[in-house]
C-alpha cells in the first residue's frame, strides 16, 4: 500500500487556532451540560432552538474538510482536527500526550479523567472509548519510537470496570518489532496503579511514508 502523508504548514495563524480551541473546550463543556441537564421541557426545546442559530452560523463558514496534520510554530507537528488529541475537535477528550522513556521504546504517558458523555454500562466509561484511547496512545508511541503507522490489530482486556470523575493514568510502550509492523503495549490504570485496562496494538508503516526517525512531537 502506498499512503501520502502530507505535512502542510497550516494557513491558520495561531491566534486564530486559539479562539478555535476556545470554542471547542466551550463546546465540550456544552456536551457536558447537555448530558446531565435536568432542565424542564419548555426550557429545552428553547436551548435546542438557540443552539439551532448558532449551529447555522457556523455552519455558514464552514472548511471543505478538517483540519489535516501540519507543522506548528513551535516545530510541533498537529492535528488540531484529530478524535483524540484534537484541540478544534470536540468529540476529542482531548488526550495531553507526554513522552516517558522510563516505560521503554516509545514510552508515553497521558492523565485522563473521563466524564459522563463517555458512559457505557451505568457510572462506567463505555469500552469503546477506552479502545480509542488505547488505539491512539499505542499509535503515538509507535509512531514516537520512529515506526509511526496504521492500527492493523488492537487487542483489549477489560480488567476492571473503567470510572469516570476520577483521574487516571494510560500509559504505551513498544514491545518489540518486526520489519514494517511494531507490537505496541498499554494500560490504563487508577491513581493505586490498578490496572483496568491492557492493550496491545499492532501497527503497520505503510511501505511509502515519510521518514518519521526525526518525527517532531506531535500535539492535538
Ligand atoms: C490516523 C493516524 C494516521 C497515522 C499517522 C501516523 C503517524 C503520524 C505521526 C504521528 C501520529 C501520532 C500518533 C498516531 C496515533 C494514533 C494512530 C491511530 C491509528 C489509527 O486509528 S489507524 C485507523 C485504523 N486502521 C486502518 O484503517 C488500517 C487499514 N488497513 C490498511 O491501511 C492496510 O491494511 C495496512 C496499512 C494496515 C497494511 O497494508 P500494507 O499493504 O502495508 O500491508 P501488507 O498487506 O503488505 O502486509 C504487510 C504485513 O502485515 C500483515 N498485515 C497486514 N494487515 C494486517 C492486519 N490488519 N493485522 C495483522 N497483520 C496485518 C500482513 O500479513 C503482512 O505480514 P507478513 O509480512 O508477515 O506476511
Amino acid at each position: 500500500m502506498t499512503f501520502d502523508l502530507a505535512f502542510t504548514e497550516d494557513a491558520d495563524a495561531e491566534s486564530r487556532l486559539e479562539a478555535l480551541a476556545a470554542l471547542t473546550r466551550q463546546t465540550r463543556e456544552l456536551m457536558d451540560a447537555v448530558a446531565l441537564t435536568a432542565a424542564p421541557e419548555g426550557e429545552l426545546a428553547e436551548i435546542a432552538g438557540e443552539l439551532a442559530v448558532l449551529t447555522e452560523r457556523l455552519r455558514a463558514v464552514s472548511r471543505q474538510s478538517t483540519h489535516p496534520f501540519h507543522i506548528g510554530s513551535d516545530g510541533t507537528l498537529r492535528h488540531v482536527g484529530n478524535a483524540v488529541i484534537g484541540s478544534g475537535n470536540p468529540f476529542a477528550l482531548p488526550l495531553v500526550i507526554e513522552p516517558d522513556p522510563s516505560t521503554g521504546e516509545g514510552g508515553v504517558r497521558a492523565d485522563v479523567t473521563f466524564r459522563p458523555i463517555h458512559e457505557g454500562p451505568p457510572g462506567s466509561v463505555h469500552g469503546g472509548v477506552s479502545a480509542l484511547i488505547m488505539d491512539h496512545l499505542l499509535g503515538h508511541a509507535a509512531a514516537l519510537a520512529g515506526r509511526g503507522g496504521f492500527t492493523g490489530t488492537l487487542t483489549l482486556r477489560y480488567v476492571r470496570r473503567v470510572p469516570y470523575g476520577e483521574p487516571l493514568a494510560a500509559t504505551a510502550a513498544v514491545a518489540r518489532t518486526e520489519g514494517r509492523k511494531t507490537w505496541v503495549e498499554g494500560r490504563i490504570a487508577d491513581q493505586a496503579g490498578t490496572v483496568l485496562v491492557e492493550a496491545t496494538g499492532l501497527f503497520i508503516t505503510p511501505t511509502q511514508w515519510p521518514p518519521m526517525r526525526d518525527a517532531p512531537s506531535v500535539a492535538g
